[in-house]
């Protein structure tokens, strides 16, 4: 879980975002998980140094970042995503920002990316706290299989929350 923020990184706010990704994910999965975090500011090279390593020094299958990801000069969360992506998923922004409309007209303004670098998942989710819980619920269906996909762990959801979709032949007993 990555806060990108200026302010949060400068104490001026206190971090909303890990918290809020720390709950989601806490009520959602099943599957024991562990967390670590990162708080950085608006800075490329010190958000692709975070994504790195997480993903190729501490094994994470699954990291989500939140802020930076609007048209002001210094959001550059997506190009810092980018820079460190193997591949890009474009389904995910396009459906993150699809469900967004639902909440607010200005969701256009995100460029949020989903990107798979080696065995990761990585997904930039706006820096507002509420659109975490907006933009998760729309797309974590296709989450978990996406990592089995990529060869990660078999992740699960509890029952009430998002509802995993993978198709019959990928399910595991
Ligand atoms: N990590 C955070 N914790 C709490 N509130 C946040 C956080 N990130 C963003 N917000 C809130 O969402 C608003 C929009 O987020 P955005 O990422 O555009 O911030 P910003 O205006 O670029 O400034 P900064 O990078 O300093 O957070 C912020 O003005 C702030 O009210
Ligand atoms: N679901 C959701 N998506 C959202 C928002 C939101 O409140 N909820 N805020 C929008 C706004 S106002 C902006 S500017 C962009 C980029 O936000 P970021 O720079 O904080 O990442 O995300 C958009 N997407």
């Amino acid at each position: 879980m990555v806060t990108v923020s200026d302010r949060a990184f400068q104490g001026i706010y206190e971090d909303q975002g890990i918290p809020a990704l720390q709950s989601w994910l806490d009520a959602t999965l099943s599957t024991p998980w562990q967390a670590l975090t990162r708080l950085v500011p608006d800075e490329q090279e010190l958000i692709e140094t975070a994504l790195k390593e997480l993903v190729d020094e501490q094994g994470c299958c699954l990291v989500l970042t939140t802020g930076g990801t609007g048209p002001a000069p210094r959001d550059v969360t997506p190009e810092a995503t980018l820079a460190v992506a193997d591949r890009v998923l474009d389904g995910f922004g396009e459906q993150m920002r699809a469900v967004s409309l639902k909440y607010v007209p200005t969701a256009i303004l995100s460029r949020q990316l989903g990107v798979v670098r080696k065995q990761a998942l990585i997904l930039n989710l706006p820096g507002q706290p509420k659109a975490i819980k907006e933009t998760l619920d729309g797309v974590f269906a296709a989450v978990p299989y996406c990592i089995d996909l990529i060869g990660g762990p078999y992740l699960e959801t509890k029952p009430d929350t998002v509802p995993v979709f993978r198709p019959k032949s990928a399910l595991r007993p």
